[in-house]
């Protein structure tokens, strides 16, 4: 550590030779945003699961464990890459890169690792598809997201969500060595879920965003005209969403569900619609995260439930 955190001097001063060493990892935990993470465990997981074809136990705990290390890798990139923004967003001032427990070049250091640790163990121990995939997937939250469109175009999470969408085909890849429609189409559920996602958060953050001058929708086209994208993505998202039981790649069950959950995040994005107040746009960002999650839930229960009611 090329600075000693306000942690790790209060623990010290209580004279607890080990405390600052935890916390010290909790900052370099933190610098993998690891909630994030969860999500993209958890929509890979289901990407391995839904493709064809046996994984060894181990080889699939090896694949999920790539992927989330390559998230982290791209998170710590980006932890460092946006240090000079973070320390002066609400949101993120208490990140260690923006407080200066952790130095950037650490960051640096500590995602460049992970980055190559995960790409080199995804393509040798599965196969160089996944591992080519995984490579393509961290440079482009990286240099597409992070570095080129972050601060440039409004349009910048819509295009630089590619990267949060592809999780699940890598997994998919990592079981079967290629790519088929429904990772296609798992792709373009995350494809389409980011916008309403994030722009509800940017909504209640506008603030910040203007402050630091990255051109968030909100920021550029105004309120007005991002809950019109809002809305329009998530209509056109909860009709793809359809898609994998209209094309034969789902059952009944997964369409109920997907209706169901489509029905309730389309009202509350409508409601905000209405009614423009940051506690509705909190709300609609809360329930994206969960929506996802019983979306991806659903395939998984709609795979099963045949083999659980027929034996
Ligand atoms: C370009 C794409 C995306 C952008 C710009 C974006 C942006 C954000 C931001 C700014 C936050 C708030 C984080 C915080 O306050 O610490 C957030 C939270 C979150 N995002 Fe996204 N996101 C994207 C894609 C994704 C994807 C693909 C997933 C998972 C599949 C995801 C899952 C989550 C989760 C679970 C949280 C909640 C974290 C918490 O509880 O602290 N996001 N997102
Ligand atoms: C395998 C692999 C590489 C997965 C990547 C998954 C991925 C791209 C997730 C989305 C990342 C995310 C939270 C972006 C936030 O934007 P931001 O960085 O602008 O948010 P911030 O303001 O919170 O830093």
């Amino acid at each position: 550590m090329a600075k000693v955190g306000e942690a790790g001097v209060g623990a010290a001063m209580r004279g607890t030779a080990a405390a600052p060493r935890v916390s010290e990892l909790r900052d370099f935990w933190t610098l993998l945003k690891p909630n994030v993470m969860q999500l993209v465990i958890f929509t890979s997981a289901v990407g391995l699961f839904l493709a064809p074809g046996h994984l060894h136990p181990l080889l699939a705990f090896t694949a999920i464990l790539c992927i989330a290390a390559g998230a982290g890798a791209s998170a710590a990139i980006n932890n460092w890459y946006d240090a000079d923004i973070d320390c002066r967003m609400a949101r993120t001032r208490l990140r260690p890169t923006a407080t200066g427990r952790i130095d950037p070049a650490e960051a640096l250091a500590v995602g460049v690792t992970l980055a190559i640790f995960s790409v080199m163990v995804m393509s040798l121990a599965l196969n160089y598809l996944a591992g080519a995939l995984l490579a393509f997937t961290i440079g482009f939250y990286v240099f597409v997201y992070t570095m080129w469109l972050k601060r440039r175009t409004p349009q910048n999470i819509v295009i630089g969500g590619a990267a949060g969408a592809l999780p699940p085909v890598v997994a998919w890849a990592a079981v079967t060595g290629g790519i088929s429609l429904l990772p296609i189409l798992l792709f373009l559920i995350i494809f389409l879920w980011t916008p309403p996602h994030f722009w509800a958060l940017a909504l209640y953050r506008n603030g910040d965003y203007d402050r630091v001058g990255v051109p968030m929708l909100p920021v550029v086209a105004g309120r007005k005209r991002t809950l019109d994208h809002i809305l329009a993505y998530t209509v056109v998202l909860v009709a793809v969403t359809l898609l994998p039981a209209l094309l034969g790649q789902a059952g009944l069950c997964y369409a109920a569900i997907a209706l169901v959950l489509g029905g309730v995040f389309l009202a509350h994005v409508v409601r905000l619609w209405r009614q423009d107040r940051d506690v509705l746009a909190m709300r609609v960002f809360r329930f994206s995260i969960f929506y996802l999650f019983l979306l991806y839930a659903g395939l998984v229960v709609d795979r099963v439930l045949p083999t659980l009611v027929l034996g």
